[in-house]
């Protein structure tokens, strides 16, 4: 995988152009995620090809292996990396020696720990400076509501749970019971974490959210024949006729389209620029992105290529530097580009016209509070841009763009966000901290570069 995040690199980044040419970006983070926990807890040997070769993957997949799955990485993150993993079955996790660390990985805290409330064995789930700020509540109750013994540390909001997560064992008599629970918010590492903790219970587990969030977990479940019928936003897992129990399996990863999003960005930003991206995912729960670039009449062009593993379509996305218009993004299109926010931002800017975004205010607990911080960046970098409570409103045009220096704030989102606002600005713009870009997109300047891009890696 790869190497280590160093907090100490940055990138100086120049105006640039045309960018042009065919890439892949990097496979799908939620996609590897689950691939390679659904590998550990087969029977068998599985491969999955693909993968991104991140830190946040790595970080899932250290944890399995720390519980007795065996994980080999082979490969390159520029070419995709492959992972054999030797399951150990539902039933046959065995206790860490020491505490799991999930890194920089909200997926893989709350994932996992749908995990560990049905074991029998006590651990604890650590994170990063970031990843300990992140609430944890939204997991910690509905998992304790089906009789997880689970429990953050208190932190900044009165009554939330915050890393690290404890878990006790559940007792020899003890098993989870069945549970029917409306999640207030559309997230699919809430759902996910339902879904994996129903493996081991005894009852069904039916969750119902506001909107449809990204069906990864779904779509694998079914593909290993896990009983489970879904209905729009709404799925239930009934495990009493099942054997509990999956074989090994062999599964491409798509390319992320989250990934693919900053790509488009640069494409679309940078004057006589056309990029071919080959091999993106475009699950419809993940292509909001492409829905309102659509709707802003951007040049994208989508041509459907199949299925990965049979599951998960992908496309080829073609994207071509010409004007656009301005758009209002809220609702469901927002759960369905929930990370792409912070460059679509960077895309409004751009846009003949006033855009809003809203129902966005999710973005304040992730890696950082992303609202807050891009809408500084438009500022610092020229823009008349307005940050509300759930988004902002960002007056694109066609006036200079100024080149910042900005820190990532250990975040790879807005990392990247400034990258591509820099490669359309007058100057040099200096993005500090960008090490955390290895999270979910190893070589993203390199790619950059390949495109055409001025973008140099230092360390600072
Ligand atoms: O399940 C997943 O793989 C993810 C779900 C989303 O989070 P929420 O479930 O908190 O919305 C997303 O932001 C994250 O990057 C990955
Ligand atoms: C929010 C993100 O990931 P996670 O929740 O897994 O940290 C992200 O990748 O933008």
């Amino acid at each position: 995988m790869a190497s280590t995040g160093s907090e100490t690199k940055r990138w100086r980044v120049r105006a640039s152009g045309p960018l042009r040419g065919q890439v892949r970006v990097p496979g799908d983070k939620s996609i590897g995620h689950r691939a390679l926990l659904f590998g550990a807890l087969a029977e068998g040997t599985s491969t999955v090809r693909g993968l991104s070769g991140g830190l946040d993957n790595a970080a899932t997949a250290e944890a399995m292996r720390q519980m007795g799955a065996r994980i080999e990485f082979s490969g390159e993150p520029a070419t995709g990396v492959t992972a054999k993993i030797a399951g150990v079955g539902l039933d046959g996790l065995k206790m860490p020696s020491g505490v799991l660390d999930c890194g920089n990985s909200g997926t893989t805290m709350r994932m996992l720990a749908g995990v560990l409330v049905a074991q029998k064995f006590g651990t604890r789930l650590i994170g990063d400076a970031s990843l300990t700020r992140r609430p944890m509540r939204r997991i910690v109750d509905p998992l304790r509501a089906r009789g997880g013994h689970i429990a953050g540390v208190k932190g900044a909001k009165e009554g939330e749970h915050y890393p690290p997560l404890s878990v006790a064992p559940l007792l020899p008599d003890e098993k989870l019971t069945g549970i029917e629970y409306q999640s207030p918010i559309a997230s699919a590492q809430v759902k996910s974490a339902l879904l994996l903790s129903g493996l081991w219970a005894d009852g069904p587990t039916a969750v119902a959210e506001p909107t449809l969030s990204r069906d990864h977990t779904e779509r694998m479940m079914l593909a290993l024949g896990v009983p489970l019928q879904t209905m729009g936003p709404m799925v239930v897992l009934d495990p009493e006729e099942w054997d509990r129990r999956w074989d090994g399996f062999e599964w491409d990863v798509p390319g992320d389209i989250s990934g693919a999003a900053f790509i488009m960005a640069a494409g679309l930003l940078v004057p006589g620029s056309e990029i071919v991206i080959d091999n993106v995912g475009t699950n419809p729960t993940r292509t909001g992105i492409l829905d309102a670039l659509r709707a802003m009449r951007a040049p994208i062009f989508i041509t459907p290529r199949g299925d990965a593993a049979g599951m998960e379509p992908i496309a080829q996305v073609v994207v071509r530097h010409a004007p656009y218009s301005p758009t209002r993004l809220g609702g469901e299109l927002v759960t369905r580009m929930i990370d792409e926010v912070p460059i679509f931002a960077a895309i409004c800017t751009r846009a003949g016209g006033a855009s809003e975004i809203r129902d966005a205010e999710e973005l304040r607990v992730k890696e950082s509070d992303r609202l807050s911080i891009t809408a500084n960046m438009l500022r610092d970098a020229g823009v008349d841009c307005v940050e509300l409570r759930d988004g902002m409103t960002i007056h694109g045009g066609t006036g200079a763009l100024r080149a910042t220096r900005v820190t990532s704030h250990g975040d790879h989102r807005i990392a990247m966000t400034a990258a591509v606002l820099g490669l359309a600005s007058e100057g040099e713009t200096i993005v500090q901290d960008v090490g955390c870009v290895d999270t979910s997109f190893p070589g993203f300047a390199d790619l950059l570069r390949s495109l055409g891009a001025d973008i140099v890696e230092e360390t600072a």
